[in-house]
Formats: C-alpha cells, structure tokens, sequence
C-alpha cells in the first residue's frame, strides 16, 4: 500500500542487504511511521511476541524471514540443521493462536529438509520467504475479488449512491498482511470498482488495532469510516446501519470455526440476532486442517494485564504519553482472541472463492 505516495509491504528484505529483515513498526502507528531493521533470528522473534508486527499473514511473512536469518547465523554453527531448527523453535514460541504462523514454519523447515547442502537450505529458505510474502499478496488481491461480488450483491439493493456500510473489527488490512488485507481488500477493490462505501471501524479494546490502524489505514486510502467502541456494533445493527460484517481470523478449523480477534463472537451474535450477513475473510494459509472443534483446541492467546491498564495516546502538544486507566490494586484479564463456531458465519471470502463455513465446502475448495 501507499504511505505518502510511496509502496510499502510491511516486512521485506532491505535493498542491496538482504541480510536485514526490514518492518514497519506497528506500535508507533498512527502517530509515527517508523522502519525497523532486524538483523537475527532473536529479534524477529522479539518483533512478532512484542506486536512491533502483527496481524496472521504479517507474522506469517515475518517469521518467514526470521528463518531466512536463522539459516544465515547457522552457516556459522558446525551443526547447520541444528541451528536453524532452534531458529524456528524461537519463532513458534512467540505467538500461539495465528496458524498461519505455524505454516509458515512448517513451509521453511520442509524447504530445509529437501536442500541436499547447506548453501542450498540457505537459498531455499530465502526463496521460500520471498514466495510465502508473494503468495500472501495475490490471495489478499483475490479475497478482494470476490468479497467485491458480495458488496456489489448488497449494493444493488440500495439506492443509488447509497453507500454501503460495512462493520469490521480489530485490524484485518494491510498491516495484517504483507499488502491489501484480508478483510480490507473486498472494501478496496470496491472502492476501485465505484461502489460507495462507509466503514464502520470497531476501536478493539485493549491495543486498539481498530482505532489505530484500521482507521489510519483506511484513511490513506481516502475511504469514509467511524470509528466506533466496541460495544456499539449490536445498536447499529439492530437500527439497520449495518449491511455486513467482515472480519479476519487467526485461525480456521476444518469445520469452520473461526478464531480471531476478542469481541469477533459476540460482533457475529449481534449480527445473527438481526439477519446481518457477517462474513470471514481469510487466505486458505489460515486453515488448520488438523483441528475440528474451535472451541476445545484453538490456543487462545492470553497477554499481560498491562495492555488492559496502560494505553498510548498523543497529547495536544503531539507528545506520545502513556496513562494508567484504573487503580493499580485492581487485576485485568487480556484473552486475546476468542472463537466464533461455524453456526454464525455465513461465509468465508478466501483466494478460491466464498466458502460455506463447513468441512464438505472447505475441502472442496481447497482440495
Ligand atoms: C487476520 S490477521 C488480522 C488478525 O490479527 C489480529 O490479531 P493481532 O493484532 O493480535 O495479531 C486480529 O485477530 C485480526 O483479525
């Protein structure tokens, strides 16, 4: 995407020193935007457990190229395999709940296992997080296709020139991916095609991925949004200023349940109770062909209290400051995702088409 007119993925290697990983550093946006260059396997790691990153196919892409560093540093360690596979332990160790970050693992460690000598593993695992970042964008570019057969479908029953009004949670765009979005790219390519579009931006307590940079996102791209807190999307909803949902996720089971962001289940209630088509955008790299049940056997990411207690903002005189909400004495939990079964979501937009959130339509779409 563009930011001041200039291309930008949000992880890459550096230009001329393909032994820097390069991001951009979400925890500053919107107030800064900053490059950050990682050097070693350890601080890809620190960069993806501490959100310098964040999003699935973001930390996808990023652990991706921590095993390209890995593969580097091990060419010094007389047990080249070893090491690298120490590498990715790090890696796995950083974040429990995207799947997409497991694949990515898996994708460079089969890489490893094929390459008959070292300097091979080290091309390969070079080219395979060059193709994982690639393949990450021409799948966001198709979840935008055919999430744009959906609003196109929503607009032709409104008025002409009636916007359509779309709610989304968390962060599911760009930044969450290596380019387009999951999520953002149906509202993009719509916005490309003339369709008139409003979103609807939950802020997404605690880190505020809504308010912070799906609204900045959004904003790049000159489309009209309201950033709105958490709880508001069932009002909404229930006075008709909704005409869908679409969301990310984190991790889908073959049944078709999703997980993702907290506050997705309850935003997928609220749309049920009131006929709103609430709809999952995701690439196939987010299926966890191992898992059926969700609710018993997604890991679900728990953070520390502080996200819940301290919160970043930018004061009159445009200094970043950070303030404590409540009272020191008093504990705050931070699950960070929660599970949405397949019962409440009408569809899932992947690179191969909308899918029927179950096990038969998911098969047959990626089989
Ligand atoms: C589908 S990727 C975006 C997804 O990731 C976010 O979580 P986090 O910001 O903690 O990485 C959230 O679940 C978004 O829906």
């Amino acid at each position: 995407m563009l930011v001041d007119g200039k291309p930008y993925r949000t992880v890459w290697l550096k230009p001329d020193e393909p032994h820097i990983v390069q991001i951009i550093d979400q925890r500053k946006l919107p107030w800064k935007f900053e490059v950050v260059d990682l050097r070693t396997v350890d601080e890809v790691a620190r960069a993806i457990k501490d959100m310098w990153v964040r999003g699935a196919g973001c930390i996808a892409a990023t652990a991706a190229y921590g095993m390209w560093l890995a593969s580097l540093e091990a060419m010094r360690d007389p047990d080249y395999k070893l090491a690298t596979k120490l590498g990715a332990r790090k890696l796995l160790q950083t974040r429990p709940t995207a799947v997409n970050l497991m694949w990515a693992i898996e994708r460079q460690l089969a890489a490893l296992s094929k390459a008959r000598t070292d300097i091979q593993a080290l091309e390969m695992t070079r080219e395979t997080a060059e193709s994982i970042a690639d393949e990450d964008v021409s799948a966001c570019r198709a979840i935008g296709e055919h999430g744009l057969t959906l609003i196109q479908s929503i607009y032709r029953g409104k008025k002409p020139g009636e916007p359509v009004n779309i709610l989304t949670h968390c962060n599911a765009g760009w930044l969450a991916f290596v380019d387009i979005g999951s999520a953002t790219a149906p509202i993009y390519a719509a916005k490309k095609a003339g369709i008139p579009i409003h979103v609807w931006v939950d802020e997404t307590r605690p880190r505020n991925q809504g308010s912070r940079l799906t609204a900045w996102e959004l904003s790049q791209e000159g489309i009209p949004h309201t950033i709105i807190p958490d709880n508001t999307g069932g009002h909404l909803m229930q006075h008709e200023k909704v005409d869908m949902v679409i969301t990310g996720a984190d991790r889908i089971t073959r049944k078709g349940d999703v997980a993702n962001k907290i506050g997705t289940y309850l935003k997928a209630l609220a749309a049920k109770d009131n006929g709103v088509p609430f709809y999952v955008a995701a690439p196939g790299s987010t299926i966890d062909w191992e898992m059926n049940d969700g609710l018993l056997e997604v890991p679900i990411e728990q953070r520390g209290e502080e996200e819940v207690a301290l919160i970043e903002g930018m004061t009159s005189a445009g200094k970043l400051e950070t303030v404590r909400l409540f009272p020191q004495a008093s504990p705050a939990a931070n699950y960070g995702f929660d599970v949405t079964p397949a019962r409440h979501i009408t569809g899932i937009i992947t690179e191969r088409g909308v899918v029927r959130a179950d096990e038969a339509a998911l098969d047959r779409a990626f089989s």
